[in-house]
């Protein structure tokens, strides 16, 4: 296939860019800090100076960005994808977004003749490097079978799931219920610790239960070990809540348990922990009042 591109270089893009050079795809990758470019170069992949010198060498181009205003820079600002984008080639964001902010870039993409794809993914970083993430994928189809070769490597399964704006709710409605489940889960380990049980006994007895999953399994360990490694940054997690429930709004849909998870995210941020992993909203849930 011929030669990618990849904008993005935080946990989930280095991760994915690796395992596109690990399968032999030749990649140009391009991150705002520099620097951490430097492991992608050693291991064969070419460094562009901006988004649109990415753009300009390859067909295809993968985005990976933290929140709407990344996505949106780096299509719109000075260096960005428009001003090298052009009939002949596509544009592929896996960022997590929200469904205007998807639709903007694909209407500014599509404007210079080029070709959009949204492509967010479920699963972290271990997924990501072992190729097992879940892609939700909307948009061009023509692209969408075009970049197949790489999803293949980059997923265990993809979903092409029609047009732009799908695949963005799809992933917020995912993640919705995963900080929803992350916040149950929190309180239940606290609520056992202060009620005399043991955490780890509850690890057990959930794990063969019928709510079994696998983030109780990988997550639980590490939070009664109080580590929080970022997989997935607990600032990721509460913008994508924030997302969830403005299109929560758009719908007139209530939402009250994802509202509730959301206040303990953003309390969570406001308490400093928004670099670690989204399972230290834990940590909130611990503190308790003070007796009178
Ligand atoms: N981590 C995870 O488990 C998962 C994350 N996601 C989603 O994937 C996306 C990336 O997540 P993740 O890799 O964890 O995030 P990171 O915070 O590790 O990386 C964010 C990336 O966005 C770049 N960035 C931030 N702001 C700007 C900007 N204004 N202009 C250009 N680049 C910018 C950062 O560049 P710089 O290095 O210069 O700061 C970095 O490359 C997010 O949308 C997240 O919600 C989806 C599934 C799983
Ligand atoms: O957006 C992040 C998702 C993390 C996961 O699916 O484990």
């Amino acid at each position: 296939m011929e030669e990618i591109g990849f904008l993005g270089m935080g946990i989930m893009g280095k991760a994915m860019a690796m395992n596109l050079l690990r399968h032999g795809f030749k990649v140009s990758v391009w991150n705002r800090t520099l620097s951490k470019c430097d492991e992608l170069k050693e291991h064969g992949a070419s460094v562009g100076e901006s988004p649109a010198a990415v753009i300009k060498k390859c067909k295809y181009t993968i985005g990976m960005l933290s929140d709407p205003p990344a996505a949106l820079s780096v299509v719109f600002d000075k260096g960005g994808i428009l001003e090298e984008i052009c009939s002949g080639k596509g544009y592929i964001d896996m960022s997590t977004v929200d469904a205007e902010t998807s639709a903007k870039i694909s209407e500014a993409v599509q404007k210079k003749g080029g070709s959009f794809l949204e492509a967010p993914v479920s699963g972290s970083k271990k997924p990501a490097e072992d190729g097992q993430l879940v892609i939700l994928a909307a948009g061009e189809k023509g692209l969408y079978d075009a970049i197949l070769p790489a999803f293949d490597v980059l997923g265990k399964k993809s979903f092409f799931l029609g047009e732009v704006g799908n695949g963005a709710k799809m992933k917020l409605v995912v993640n919705m219920i995963m900080g929803s489940m992350m916040n149950a889960f929190s309180e239940g380990l606290v609520l056992a610790d202060k009620s005399g049980l043991s955490p780890k006994t509850l690890l057990d007895v959930l794990d063969l239960a019928a709510i079994a999953n696998p983030m109780f399994k990988m997550k639980g360990p590490s939070m009664i070990e109080n580590s929080y490694s970022p997989a997935f940054p607990l600032k990721h997690q509460q913008k994508d809540m924030r997302l969830a429930l403005a299109l929560g709004d758009e719908n007139a849909v209530s939402m009250p348990v994802a509202a509730a998870a959301n206040e303990a995210f953003k309390k969570a941020r406001s308490t400093g922990l928004g670099d670690l992993d989204f399972s230290a909203v834990y940590e909130i849930f611990k503190v308790t009042e003070p007796s009178a």
